[in-house]
């Protein structure tokens, strides 16, 4: 029996503070592949939303997603988005782009993650935003067959893990 191929299409996802762009980054360069930071791709005026403490809306975030999913499918050997992509439809947006994308759902107590989202400096991503993240995520169901990582360990091991277990080479 052969085994699986490795995942090639990743995103990793979950609240404003969880880790994404950090662990993201570090799950790339172990898997080889290039990064994209789903903050880079907002256009200015959801940049200026949020900066103004205003959460986005559907309307402001699909192409945004969209934005994203094309990056995705064009790189056809692989990628790792970081990306928030707090509800079902956002991933089901994404995977319309790249089918198999593989979800890795990092994931910690509320509490955690807000005092590590509070303590970060020079983002726009205010902390009075992170009720509204928390009450808009809907976490991966188990048909979604999310990798689901617990951020309280460093950033390395959970990109380590990471890619371990989404089958590096
Ligand atoms: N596992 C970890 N242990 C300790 N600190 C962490 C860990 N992961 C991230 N951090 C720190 O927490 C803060 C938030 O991380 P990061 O910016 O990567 O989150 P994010 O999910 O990309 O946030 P956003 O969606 O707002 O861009 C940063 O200061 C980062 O250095
Ligand atoms: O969907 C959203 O509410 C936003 O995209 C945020 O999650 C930001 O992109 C980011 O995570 C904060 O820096």
């Amino acid at each position: 029996m052969s085994l699986p191929a490795p995942a090639r299409h990743i995103l990793v996802m979950g609240v404003s503070g969880c880790g994404k762009s950090t662990i993201g980054a570090l799950l790339a360069e172990a898997l080889r592949l290039p990064f994209a930071d789903a903050d880079a791709f907002h256009p200015p005026e959801n940049v200026q939303k949020m900066s103004a403490g205003i959460p986005l809306t559907d309307a402001d975030r699909w192409p945004w997603l969209d934005a994203l999913g094309t990056w995705l499918a064009t790189e056809e050997k692989g990628g790792v988005v970081a990306c928030s992509a707090l509800k079902r439809t956002y991933r089901d947006r994404l995977r319309g782009w790249v089918p198999g994308l593989r979800l890795v759902h990092l994931a910690g107590a509320p509490a955690l993650i807000a005092a590590r989202q509070g303590a970060r400096e020079g983002h726009f991503m205010p902390p009075s935003l992170m009720a509204s993240q928390f009450a808009t995520l809907e976490a991966p169901g188990a048909e979604e067959q999310a990798l689901i990582l617990d951020i309280a360990a460093s950033p390395e091991s959970v990109a380590a893990e990471a890619a371990a277990r989404l089958g590096a080479r």
